[in-house]
């Protein structure tokens, strides 16, 4: 074979095939390597409203641009003759074994990015053996979406119906629980849209979706129609004018305005019977507040800088988080995240396990289940390889630490 392969035994899944492979034997790929390729295919790709929508984020865009930069505020310090040869990249998270430290974030309506929408993402999430966790604002339902995931392993992201619809949300997580999801993931930064200039100026709001995209799951649900229906004096119909019509009615439900409070979260406990993860966590502060409700997990974000503007990098707020409640919860990490360098450095600086937001996206668009199986697996092998030429032999705590970074000092 005319590779320069080192290793004479089969390589461990995430590198076998054409990602990594093919890259070795020098075949030039169908699908681009880098980050930039993605985010450049998929502008070409996409209409603009769907670009704007993917690629934007709130305000001046600061804070989508700072969580990417704080990332290069980091060096990784190799160490040299530690033998390396097969990285273990296996973790445990929310009492889940994993064979990688990374998942795919929460992310609404994949319609708009390819035809083949969440399915495509579940079916790759499977495949590659990485989490996948599914949006409220889904354009599949959540029995859907389940059976496209099939044996893989999947969480569920909750939008939070406002407080009086306690019905809709008991629903829904029933669904979620019966459909296989194991884990409980509530986003709490995002109960309005934040400024977003680019979604303005196209004119979509995803949280008016009149073209009834991403109201799958309501549209879906037995108890949301039921009280559609009484609310409407008859009974739901099931054509597609009805969805026009019922799709605000069922933003209305869970956005706009948070009308609950940490209290609330007993009742979620209540009503779902496995972990629970709390999503939008920045400060230490509030990571000690969901220690105290019971929580099973917290992930570090800012919502890839869709919200606030100006706020502080994602990966600003992990470390102090970290020390504070880490032993107590599983802290996870998501913003800013591109390469396998980067996910190296959330894990050393604390995180259990790295969320992947738009650059699956861009796989997505760029060709649907195979892109989003490309970028996986190109961020997986790019960890791999940086991980050993890194000299970092697990990505478990005892190798993979605050030992094996430094800051870099800025100018
Ligand atoms: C187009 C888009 C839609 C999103 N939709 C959701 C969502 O429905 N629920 C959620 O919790 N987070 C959502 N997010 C946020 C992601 O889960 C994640 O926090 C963010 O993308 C991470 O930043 P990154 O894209 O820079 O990696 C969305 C992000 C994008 C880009
Ligand atoms: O756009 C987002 O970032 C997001 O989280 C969202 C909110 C409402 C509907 C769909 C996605």
């Amino acid at each position: 074979m005319s590779t320069h392969r080192r290793h004479p035994d089969p390589q461990p899944a995430h590198l076998q095939g054409s990602v990594y492979e093919a890259g070795l034997r020098g075949e030039k790929p169908s699908i681009p390597y880098s980050y930039e390729a993605w985010e450049e295919l998929a502008h070409e790709k996409l209409p603009k409203t769907s670009w704007g929508y993917i690629h934007g984020s709130a305000g001046a865009g600061t804070t989508d641009q700072a969580n990417k930069d704080a990332f290069k505020r980091w060096g990784i310090i190799p160490s040299r003759l530690i033998p390396t040869v097969r990285p273990d990249l296996t973790t445990a998270v929310l009492g889940r074994q994993l064979a990688y430290p990374i998942a795919l974030a929460p992310v609404g309506v994949h319609s708009i990015f390819h035809p083949d929408k969440e399915f495509a993402v579940a079916k790759a999430a499977e495949e590659v053996g990485v989490p996948y966790t599914m949006s409220t604002a889904s354009s599949t339902s959540i029995e859907d979406a389940a059976a496209a995931n099939s044996n893989g392993e999947r969480w569920y992201q909750l939008y939070w119906p406002q407080k009086e619809h306690d019905s809709i949300t008991k629903s829904i997580l029933k669904r979620a629980r019966a459909s296989g999801f194991t884990a409980l993931v509530v986003t709490l930064d995002t109960y309005i849209l934040g400024w977003r200039p680019c979604d303005l100026d196209t004119g979509y709001n995803p949280f008016l979706i009149a073209d009834t995209t991403g109201v799958a799951i309501g549209m879906s649900d037995p108890v949301f129609r039921e009280q559609w229906a009484a609310d409407h004096g008859g009974k739901y119909p099931d054509d597609e004018s009805q969805l026009k019509e019922s799709a605000p009615y069922w933003d209305r439900v869970v956005f706009p305005g948070v009308s609950h409070s940490w209290e609330d979260l007993k009742f979620l406990k209540e009503n779902w019977d496995g972990p629970i993860v709390l999503k939008g966590i920045q400060t230490v502060r509030d990571a000690k507040k969901a220690v105290e409700a019971g929580m099973d997990g917290i992930i570090i974000s800012n919502h890839g800088g869709r919200q606030v503007d100006g706020c502080v990098p994602s990966l600003d707020c992990l470390a102090p988080i970290v020390d504070a409640v880490g032993d107590k919860l599983d802290v996870m990490y998501d913003s800013g995240v591109r390469t396998g360098s980067d996910v190296i450095k959330a894990l050393a600086l604390g995180a259990k396990l790295v969320f992947i937001g738009r650059p699956y996206i861009y796989g997505l668009a760029i060709g649907g289940q195979e892109g989003v199986k490309h970028v996986l697996g190109a961020i997986l092998a790019d960890l791999d390889l940086t991980l050993q030429l890194s000299g970092i032999s697990s990505v478990k705590s005892q190798d993979l630490n605050r030992d094996c970074i430094q800051r870099i000092p800025t100018a």
